[in-house]
């Protein structure tokens, strides 16, 4: 099959497009402290270093416009581009999704850092993403579960993190112009104008962000997902192999594909498709991972290469690099979809299902050759949110089934993978 991945996009598409930024005029946004809580500090008590300090961050936007802030992760100078998240909960799993590399994730949701981080809530081996934006942070943290408070956290990992700024001007912001690249920096020593020009010269599209996050090596993922956190797990049959292509990939996918039974093989993104054909696999997912899926040729050949030959799932990135590799096109959206709230009509099963998004690239379903089904639609906007081409055992969804954060709606598209690796196990 040809691949086809320039990005020139359909007439249907350009509604989604990101516009070029208007540069406003400088200014600068400040939020007065009103909070006069007397000092207490020790994170060993949960409790976070003085929320009511005075300011002692920037974040520069390539817009001109300059947002004091307070600090409280790591100190430094970080360049990113912002996007905003309107999940309420799960700040833990989205600051371990390494779909974020290269992402300032700002979450709507005001009160952050109240139940602190715990061993059970990563998604990763690592923070990936360019730093933290928050309204208010927590001065305590009360959670059975806590283990640390998440500004030492921050602190640990060398992520930036602010609070005191105004999240719901900044995503109005994000919402009327499109995602915006910005600076966050603590050093007083760069001048606004620096920093300006830093976010001016820095951009996201076409770099290749999966080889900073993809494991070096093939590994098994043989840890077992604690019943406490489990469901739909009784009864499975068969046991499938399932090669799992790190793209970055979240590992609650990992424990789902457990728990519906499969006996998982985590494979580099690099990993060419004559070794996993080799390993003689039931079925290979491709995971979600961080941006530009055009950025990322090496990739779509891999997906290519494996078409037809075995069944396969894409989540997120692995849903556009299908879309790629099936001879579509993908293309970025103005600020696209972050948070745990995001209704998809599935039309296979004809029922809305509340769903988890994080992607800022989408697939054009007009884009797409013919056999080439969209299963999904994002009811927000109308936008491609699952594809299956039946014909070659393909199907894959723009948005997260595994969760974490957020609703379980669509788990049971796991069911359906084990369906098809079934079905086509049959045959053979
Ligand atoms: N979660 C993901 O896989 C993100 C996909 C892609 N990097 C995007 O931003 O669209």
């Amino acid at each position: 099959m040809e691949l086809a991945i320039t990005n020139s996009i359909s007439s249907t598409a350009q509604k989604f497009l990101k516009p070029k930024p208007k540069v406003k005029s400088f200014r600068v946004f400040t939020v007065k402290c009103i909070s006069s809580l007397s000092s207490s500090d020790g994170a060993a008590t949960g409790v976070v270093e003085r929320p009511w300090k005075t300011s002692d961050a920037r974040l520069v936007l390539e817009d001109g416009s300059v947002w004091r802030a307070k600090s409280f992760g790591a100190r430094g100078t970080q360049v990113g581009e912002v996007v905003f998240n309107t999940s309420l909960t799960g700040y833990q799993e989205i600051l371990t999704d390494p779909s974020y590399a290269g992402q300032f994730v700002l979450m709507t949701n005001p009160h952050i850092g109240n139940t602190g981080v715990n061993f059970d809530d990563e998604e990763s081996r690592q923070c990936f993403l360019a730093g933290l934006v928050i309204r208010s942070l927590s001065i305590s943290t009360s959670n059975w579960r806590c283990t640390k408070a998440l500004g030492d956290y921050l602190i640990e990992r060398n992520i930036m993190g602010i609070y005191d700024v105004d999240t719901r001007a900044i995503t109005r912001r994000l919402r009327q112009d499109g995602s915006l690249i910005g600076v966050l920096t603590t050093e007083e020593s760069k001048t606004d104008e620096e920093l300006l020009e830093m976010s001016r010269s820095w951009d996201i599209v076409g770099i290749d962000l999966i080889s900073d996050v993809t494991c070096t090596a093939p590994y098994e993922w043989v840890d077992k997902t604690d019943p406490e956190w489990d469901f739909n797990c009784e009864g499975r049959g068969e046991i499938y192999h399932v090669i799992a292509y790190d793209f970055g990939i979240k590992q609650n996918i990992l424990r789902r594909l457990a728990s519906y039974g499969c006996k998982i093989t985590v494979v580099p993104s690099n990993w060419p498709a004559s070794e996993t054909l080799k390993m003689r696999p039931d079925g290979v997912l491709f995971s979600n991972g961080p941006g530009d899926p055009s950025a990322v040729p090496y990739a779509v050949k891999t997906v290519n290469d494996l078409l037809g030959k075995v069944p396969v799932f894409g989540i997120c990135m692995g849903h556009q690099l299908l879309g790629q590799a099936l001879g579509g096109k993908t293309f970025k959206m103005k600020f696209g979809h972050h948070g745990g709230n995001h209704p998809v009509r599935n039309l296979v099963a004809n029922r809305v299902e509340i769903s988890a998004q994080n992607h800022n690239y989408a697939v054009d379903p007009e884009s797409l050759p013919v056999g080439v089904e969209v299963t999904h639609i994002n009811l927000n906007d109308g936008s491609c949110a699952g594809l299956a081409f039946p014909a070659l055992n393909v199907m894959s969804l723009q948005y997260h089934p595994e969760a974490s954060p957020g609703p379980h709606d669509s788990d049971s598209v796991f069911g359906e993978f084990m369906e098809l690796m079934k079905k086509v196990k049959q045959k053979a």
